[in-house]
């Protein structure tokens, strides 16, 4: 039965479609019985260990009392503040700790006030005078970083599902019940922010009943930021959570969800042991690379490091094995002990980067300080994908690959913050497709459809017989009226309902299905080409929405589109770096728009500088930096008009030969502004 509420989830597209369909199941009693009462569940896993026993070591806590959980959220809805709740209340941290959001570590999580980085700690909580230990997994909300919120799922057995009181179910919520639902998870449902004075706790549990079919008794209310109502999130994590299904004398084997990089001991992995144990100094083996290493430390996380001496089955926690490399320590391996066989647990589906950007250093000098920059937060950000790549202008360089553009914002920052690295980042673009013909074109390339991530590889259009272009399905929940005209007809007359629509149809957006999930907020479903979300089409949709909207979206496919590049030229000169691909019906706006921000951004310069915008060979926009004028006959005191044109002329001349010679200086921002609408 289980099987039927997953399969419903893999074989429709639509999320809309999963909502009827687990809800015509639930009324058939086909999964109400078994799979949608595990997060109803109120049934007791308390361990039946010796009453008040207080154990001095992890070792002594047994499987039965052990939890493991993440919590998932839409972003800001108070996931980190929460987990400094649980932190505080289990003495992991002290209550007047100066810096709020313990977990949110990272100099750009503070700065910025988003998890990019999902954290953990071992939390120790007594309940009916039973030592419980609680395994928190904190996640990142913004869809840039739903890898780490998947990766994180698979060391839970449960998830908190933390709702905001005041702002209700949004979209990433809706990805997060059913990424969590999807891998069977024991899911508690709270709502957060209960003290503000428009919460309206009722209005959500009514979003949650209806969207998920939950049970307003399992709905717990809170305030995170005050501490009320924390308590029954631990009671629920405990009552309502199975222990780990994980066996102490079965041979070791453990799965690595995490990893970063320490300056001193290389790469720290973060494991979940699903079996047996491992001690300092157990030969241990990758599945993954076959390589065998030596354990050099094992901790837990409270949520500082603390060093221990062996890790059991159920645990999570840190390991040190002199693994050096970046790709040694492999997201979704099953370390085990040498020569000891054991099945391999089930990885993750390998992440695919969404856009791609050349990153290249500010000059060449700094490019082995940027190389190591890069290896190293690589090795804590395993969705970046890697390249080599080198442009005319910028020198050697590398193509990356990340999740969206957040995402790669933050890991610019990152390599300055953290690795004092400057980097050049070119406009991001995605991944095309194009079909090749002709037997001298196919001989050329090898195959008949050639993957496009760089602009400078687009193909001459004259032998390509079709272009592709990847489309997602981006779900949108918004505040919307609905007001009804006559009692059969009825229409949503709001004033966000019509700006988003025009927003996703200027996108190239196709509609496919809107709902509404209570009486106040509609969701909607589009199909967008994922390169008209990529750059700003969530500051668009939040600014047309008074920030209310909320967007998500998931990967669709390739669909057949008419595309062209975009060339960009500076006095005549191609920039490649500046070049995008676009559909054809986008061109001359584009070109407009790029022309019109470049003319704003190039700085004036001594001579003219003419910004140009072509496809192939026509030019579809144009714009001029003037000159700053000198007034070299300011010294002048009367005579001769001669002289004043001899000066005029010889200042024309050298302006001249400044053009020919000239290298315009384009300022850093440049390459990722241009694009931005
Ligand atoms: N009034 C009130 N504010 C809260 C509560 N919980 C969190 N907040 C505030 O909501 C904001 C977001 O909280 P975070 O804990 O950073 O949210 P988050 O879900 O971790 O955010 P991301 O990491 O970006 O996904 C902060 O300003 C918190 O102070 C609460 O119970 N009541």
């Amino acid at each position: 039965m289980l099987n039927v509420s997953k399969r419903v989830i893999l074989d429709f597209s639509s999320r809309l479609c999963v909502f009827k369909t687990i809800k015509i199941s639930s009324r058939n009693k086909l999964t109400s019985a078994n799979v949608l009462c595990k997060y109803y569940s109120t049934s007791s896993f308390i361990a039946k260990n010796e009453k008040g026993k207080k154990y001095e070591n992890y070792e002594d806590i047994p499987v039965e009392n052990i939890r493991n959980f993440s919590i998932i959220a839409h972003v800001d809805h108070g996931k980190s503040t929460l987990a400094d709740r649980l932190l505080e209340m289990t003495g992991a941290i002290s209550q007047n700790c100066e810096t709020s959001q313990v977990l949110d570590r990272l100099q750009v999580e503070r700065e910025r006030g988003i998890t990019v980085k999902a954290q953990t700690a071992s939390l120790r909580y007594r309940l009916n005078n039973n030592e419980y230990l609680l395994n928190l997994i904190d996640t990142p909300g913004h869809v840039d970083f739903s890898n780490e919120v998947s990766r994180s799922l698979a060391a839970c057995q449960g998830v908190i599902l933390l709702v905001d009181a005041n702002q209700g179910v949004q979209a990433q919520t809706v990805a997060n019940f059913y990424m969590a639902f999807g891998k069977d998870l024991v899911i508690i449902p709270v709502l957060n922010k209960i003290d503000l004075k428009n919460a309206d706790p009722e209005r959500v549990a009514e979003q949650l009943k209806s969207l998920f079919d939950m049970n307003e008794e399992d709905i717990l209310k809170v305030s995170a930021k005050l501490g009320r109502g924390v308590e029954d999130v631990f009671k629920a994590i405990i009552e309502r959570l199975p222990p780990p299904p994980v066996s102490r004398n079965a041979p070791f084997r453990a799965l690595l969800f995490d990893s970063w990089y320490d300056r001193y001991q290389g790469a720290v992995v973060l494991v979940y042991v699903a079996d047996g144990t491992v001690k300092l100094g157990d030969e241990i083996v990758s599945t993954h690379s076959g390589k065998s290493y030596e354990v050099k430390n094992l901790g837990l996380l409270r949520p500082h490091e603390e060093p221990v001496t062996k890790l059991l089955a159920g645990q999570v926690g840190y390991l040190t094995c002199n693994m050096r490399s970046t790709q040694e320590a492999h997201i979704g391996d099953t370390l085990h002990h040498n020569n000891v066989s054991v099945s391999v647990l089930p990885g993750f589906k390998p992440t695919s980067p969404m856009v791609f950007a050349g990153v290249y250093p500010m000059d060449q000098s700094q490019h082995v300080t940027l190389r190591s920059a890069i290896e190293k937060l690589v090795l804590n950000d395993s969705a970046v994908t890697v390249t080599i790549d080198s442009s005319p202008a910028l020198g050697q360089g590398w193509r990356l690959g990340f999740l969206g553009l957040l995402h790669m914002e933050v890991f610019n920052q990152r390599l300055e913050q953290e690795y004092n690295a400057q980097a050049v980042i070119t406009a991001p673009s995605v991944t095309y497709k194009a079909k090749i013909f002709g037997e001298k074109n196919l001989r050329l390339y090898g195959k008949e459809e050639i993957t496009i991530t760089n602009p400078v590889n687009f193909p001459d259009p004259s032998i390509v017989s079709e272009f592709f272009e990847p489309m997602v399905l981006g779900t949108i929940i918004t505040p919307a009226s609905l007001f009804y005209h006559t009692t059969s007809d009825f229409s949503f007359a709001d004033k966000y309902l019509g700006p988003i629509m025009s927003l996703c149809m200027d996108r190239r957006g196709t509609q496919r299905s809107s709902c509404n999930i209570d009486n106040h907020n509609v969701m909607l479903q589009f199909l967008l080409p994922l390169n008209e979300i990529v750059v700003d089409f969530h500051d668009h949709l939040k600014s047309v929405s008074s920030g209310y909207a909320s967007f998500d979206y998931e990967e669709y496919d390739y669909i057949p589109s008419k595309l062209v590049k975009l060339n960009v030229l500076l006095n005549g000169n191609i920039v490649e770096e500046l070049s995008t691909v676009v559909h054809i019906s986008k061109a001359a706006s584009m070109g407009r728009r790029v022309c019109l921000k470049l003319k704003d951004i190039i700085p004036r310069q001594l001579f003219q500088i003419a910004i140009q915008a072509a496809v192939g060979g026509k030019i579809v926009a144009r714009e001029t930096v003037k000159a700053f004028r000198k007034d070299v006959t300011a010294k002048l005191y009367g005579g001769d008009v001669t002289r004043r044109m001899k000066l005029l002329n010889r200042q024309a001349e050298g302006k001249k030969r400044m053009k020919m010679i000239a290298n315009i200086n384009l300022p850093r921002e440049t390459f990722i502004e241009v694009l931005k609408r």
